[in-house]
């Protein structure tokens, strides 16, 4: 399989492939910056650079491809994947903006199979996993409210406040859908005074109320530069009890005088099972010739709330979603 882009998810996805997962091979690693698709091909026999998303998906050896190149640049590598009728796994989101999901939608519709896996890991996060069965299963009741908290150590150069929204709660919106099986009707985001650790200009955190479509209410904080680690929250509020994740992710320890946990870095150490289980899943499907988890019309959905939620965020006030009907092929 192609792995396009290899930054720091690219890379990482590369040696969950090469090293975590069974039944793939990376063959072709694509960036365009040659030398750092040269470094990570040099590390895996049999694997060849390429700095063209469309020259590594013609390789003879190409069955799949998994796409973890900027945002703005999915589209194009998802028209090409189609166009090969090779199946996808790509990060989120799957587009930056609704009208070019709409085209992702119409193209995988007039390809008239669905090829398109989205990367919302979320969904393969064990935690997540036994909160959502928990909710499915009506123990607690109906699901009234969603209180959740995202909040990053750090965010990298050039993160602008729309990409906390795009690219961050692009997360919760996600699991908001699934974990209520609804869809969001209208989103609002609050500004409150800064961190002064932000970069000048930056608004962070910032608090987003969500609707959905059957009434309840889901609100996320995200804090991108919130200073002592990567943190993932969730509970859920019903009619007979409340439900709660991502309180405590790693051992509790006692020592040197202190008893406690740790507090993770990053992403891509709190939620590495989550990436293995979602990438064994995709392989495995793609073997069995189905596509399987978050699709095409996930990656759509959360870019119609995620560019409400940017207008909101601009213009203030609460912006209502507008999306299309659900077409029948991905019922
Ligand atoms: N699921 C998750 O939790 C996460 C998902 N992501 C998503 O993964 C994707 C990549 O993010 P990062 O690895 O953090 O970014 P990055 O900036 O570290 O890496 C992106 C790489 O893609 C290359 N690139 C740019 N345009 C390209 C093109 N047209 N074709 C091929 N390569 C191209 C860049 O040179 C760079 O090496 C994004 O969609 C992002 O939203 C990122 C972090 C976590
Ligand atoms: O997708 C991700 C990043 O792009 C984003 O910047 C982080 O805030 C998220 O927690 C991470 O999962």
């Amino acid at each position: 399989m192609a792995v396009v882009g290899t930054g720091k998810m690219g890379a990482d996805h590369v040696r969950r492939l090469h090293g975590v997962i069974s039944g793939a091979r990376v063959t072709a690693v694509v960036d365009i910056e040659a030398d750092r698709a040269k470094s990570v091909a040099d590390a895996i026999d049999g694997c060849t650079a390429y700095t063209e998303p469309a020259a590594a998906m013609a390789a003879e050896d190409v069955d799949a491809v998994l796409i973890a190149s900027p945002g703005p640049a999915h589209e194009a590598a998802l028209i090409e994947a189609l166009g090969r009728d090779l199946p996808v796994l790509c990060e989120k989101p799957m587009t930056p903006d609704a009208a070019s999901a709409l085209r992702i939608l119409e193209a995988e519709q007039r390809h008239g199979r669905r090829r398109i896996q989205v990367g919302f890991m979320r969904r393969y996060d064990a935690e997540y996993v036994k909160l959502k069965r928990l909710l499915d299963s009506g123990e607690l009741g109906r699901a009234l409210m969603l209180h959740q908290r995202h909040r990053n150590l750090t965010m990298p150069p050039g993160f602008t406040d729309a990409m906390l929204i795009t690219s961050s709660v692009a997360h919760e919106v996600d699991a908001t859908r699934w974990l209520l099986d609804q869809e969001i009707t209208a989103i609002t985001v609050h500004k409150p005074a800064p961190t002064s650790h932000a970069p000048a200009g930056m608004n962070d955190p910032q608090f987003v109320v969500i609707e959905t479509s059957a009434g309840a209410l889901a609100d996320v904080e995200i804090f991108g530069h919130c200073g002592y680690g990567y943190q993932v929250q969730a509970e859920a509020v019903c009619e007979r009890g409340t439900a709660r994740i991502g309180d405590e992710p790693g051992p509790r320890v006692s020592a040197d005088g202190r008893w406690g946990s740790r507090v993770p870095p990053d992403y891509v150490e709190r939620f590495e099972d989550a990436y293995d289980r979602e990438v064994q899943a995709w392989v495995d499907a793609t073997r069995r010739g189905e596509t399987t988890g978050p699709g095409a019309w996930d990656g759509y959905a959360a870019a119609a709330v995620c560019e409400a939620g940017v207008v909101s965020q601009r213009e203030g006030g609460r912006i209502e979603v507008e999306l299309i009907e659900r077409p029948a092929f991905y019922a």
